[in-house]
């Protein structure tokens, strides 16, 4: 556009002195314009947003100075035309030139013009915290949209000046002219028109103008109305802010403020938290998500001085608090130059961690005034509040209560759980649960599966809540300990099938042993610690090394080799299938059996499968399999009948 005149004296003297001469920048507004379309604004809709916002910030300027002014914004759309007046500031011809047509200037920032201070600039020096726009590229998003923009401008802090035309087109051009007479107006302010570039009518269509200014604009501090081409007028702005407005009663304040939600965010939601925050000027409400569904929905609206910066803003609650979606108006943010998103600095920081501990305060509010409602709430959320409670002690007594846990009493409190177990036995997994909970509850054993997200570590935190309950991990031993002990006449009888299983077993490191347990329907528990597990892990990673090296590396490498703790396979007595095992006669069909026992208990624990195991599950398939067909017994011996 312009080009900047220190810099062309400075060139021009530059010559002079003999020294290559200083050129200014060209800049390409097309391409500028197409950077912005495409790349920084995920719309054409903004343009309505950055009309909206020079008129309100024109017309806060002008308020900064004359308190009593009108403050007015009209629109008016046919789909031929969009055109936005505001009884702003206004302009003088040199303030046209210096800030509508420099690209990245701005009267709205400290820095908005270094080579003088222009009167429109000093005035708004004086309101600059209440401005909406900083960056001095807003009016250029209109250039999305429109072929050409046309501004006609009185400035109210110099009535005496001539009110000025400034036509600027999308390829760059600009055309200044001062209006006298009728084409003159003589009230200050800034009427804004513009006309639709090829195939962009869209935009311009007055029900489309009508539903973009609202949903930007409906919390705007000025009064704006839309008219359409048959004279019909649309209220945009709907202030004040339903949090800002007086209610009958608390109820009807909640129900009011619900309502909002569900026409803003489109969900009625479990609960209403106001949230009030004067030291960081935040006015709004959280609204907790009636659904669990996934832990990203959508982001939070939020208002900057009224204007909505984005309906799907991230990071203004902490990563725990995803069951509630916020919407706010605050003066404290900055936005991004996309002005879609929130820039990430200390505010937000600060904001994040207020809106969090609001939050807090509220869950730990309804546990102590509305349990019911709490529970409602946990029974939908417990997630995050188990997430936030893992590092808040009180919030975690206060809701031990609700929050449900997967124990072999079923999903219950662990308030609940420890009156009936003092001590509390912890799986390291969820598959070590599945495997063992039916046994360990049947024996007796309270049992809290430790493999959801954040319960081991709530569960390790309950004797501080729950003094006199001990936690601890549930391993083999502990779960063996608790299994019936076989009577020795019967264990005698049964001497000719553990012998068989310990032959089988052995070369897996895995013990065999006969208790009694329910339920029936299970033959065989497979326990197997973890301490158990990576000691043979590291023993088959050894045999591989050994099977690679010499003679003498390979007896270093065994020696090294412990007798570390091996797995056990603990039969079942009352099992009908282990009594059918232990009365068999043919010592190779009860072997083919132990080995189908071991590898259902194997599958059972849902540990991974080493390749000799997957050998074992893989004969005695087939072994059964040949048995039931009448060719068995097991294959690689090649036997018949
Ligand atoms: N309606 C208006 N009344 C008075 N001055 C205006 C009006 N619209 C624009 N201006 C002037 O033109 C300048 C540039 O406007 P533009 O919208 O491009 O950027 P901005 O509002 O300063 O910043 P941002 O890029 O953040 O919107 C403004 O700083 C202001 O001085």
């Amino acid at each position: 556009m312009s080009s900047d005149e220190p810099l062309v004296s400075e060139s021009a003297s530059a010559a002079a002195r003999g020294v290559s001469p200083a050129h200014a920048f060209q800049v390409d507004l097309r391409g500028i314009v197409d950077l912005l379309s495409h790349h920084l604004y995920s719309s054409p809709r903004v343009f309505v947003r950055e009309l909206l916002q020079n008129a309100v910030d024109a017309v806060t300027a002008r308020r900064a100075v004359d308190p009593e002014a009108p403050a007015a914004v009209r629109i008016s759309a046919t789909g031929a035309r969009v055109r936005v007046r505001d009884t702003g500031i206004g302009l003088t011809e040199p303030e046209v030139h210096r800030f509508l047509a420099t690209i990245g200037r701005s009267s709205k920032r400290p820095d908005g013009d270094p080579n003088g201070i222009g009167a429109a600039e000093q005035v708004l020096e004086l309101g600059r915290g209440d401005f909406l726009g900083r960056f001095g590229i807003g009016l250029l998003a209109c250039f999305v949209v429109a072929d050409e923009i046309t501004v006609v401008t009185k400035s109210a802090v110099h009535p005496e000046e001539p009110a000025v035309e400034w036509r600027g087109a999308a390829d760059g051009r600009y055309r200044v002219r001062l209006l006298s007479g009728a084409e003159a107006p003589t009230e200050p302010g800034t009427t804004v028109t513009l006309t639709p570039g090829p195939g962009k009518e869209f935009w311009f269509q007055a029900p489309r103008v009508v539903e973009l200014a609202r949903d930007y604009g409906s919390l705007l501090p000025y009064e704006t109305v839309l008219e359409d081409e048959a004279g019909y007028t649309y209220r945009i702005t709907d202030t004040p802010a339903v949090w800002d407005r007086v209610h009958p009663s608390p109820s009807l304040r909640r129900e009011a403020l619900a309502a909002y939600c569900q026409d803003t965010l489109g969900f009625a939601p479990l609960d209403v938290v106001e949230l009030d925050i004067p030291l960081l000027g935040i006015r709004g409400a959280a609204y907790i998500l009636p659904t669990a569904g996934p832990a990203d929905r959508g982001g939070h609206r939020v208002h900057l001085k009224g204007m909505l910066l984005s309906d799907q803003a991230r990071g203004l609650l902490p990563d725990w608090a995803f069951f509630a979606r916020c919407v706010i108006d605050t003066d404290a943010l900055r936005p991004t130059a996309s002005r879609e998103a929130l820039y990430e600095d200390d505010r937000l920081t600060a904001v994040r961690e207020a809106l969090g501990a609001r939050l807090r305060d509220w869950l730990a509010g309804l546990a102590a005034t509305d349990p019911a409602r709490l529970n409602r709430v946990l029974a939908v959320h417990y997630l995050g509040v188990k997430a936030l409670a893992r590092y808040d002690d009180d919030l975690f007594a206060l809701t031990l209560p609700w929050l449900p846990f997967e124990t072999t009493a079923g999903r219950v409190p662990l308030t609940e759980f420890a009156d009936r177990h003092r001590v509390v036995h912890l799986t390291a997994g969820d598959e070590e649960f599945q495997q063992i909970a039916p046994i360990a509850a049947a024996a007796g054993l309270g049992v809290v599966n430790g493999g959801y997200t954040y319960d081991a570590e709530l569960v390790r935190k309950l004797p501080r809540a729950l003094p006199g309950v001990v936690v601890a991990d549930l391993d083999p031993d502990t779960v063996a300990a608790h299994l019936d002990g076989v009577d020795p006449a019967e264990e005698l009888a049964a001497g000719r099938l553990l012998a068989v299983a310990r032959r089988v077993l052995d070369p897996l490191d895995c013990d065999v042993a006969l208790r009694a347990f329910h339920p029936l329907t299970i033959p065989a528990l497979l326990l197997d610690g973890r301490e158990a597990r990576h000691e043979r892990a590291r023993a088959d990673e050894q045999d591989r090394a050994a099977a690679e090296t010499d003679d003498l590396w390979a007896d270093i490498l065994g020696a090294l080799r412990t007798a570390g703790p091996r797995a056990r396979l603990v039969l079942n007595h009352r099992s009908s299938l282990v009594q059918g095992l232990i009365e068999l006669d043919d010592a190779e069909l009860a072997a083919t059996g132990v080995e189908a026992v071991y590898g259902q208990a194997l599958l059972l624990s849902k540990r991974p499968i080493r390749a000799a195991e997957s050998a074992l599950l893989n004969r005695a398939f087939l072994g059964l399999l040949g048995h039931a067909v009448g060719r068995g017994p097991r294959p690689e011996t090649g036997d018949e009948d």
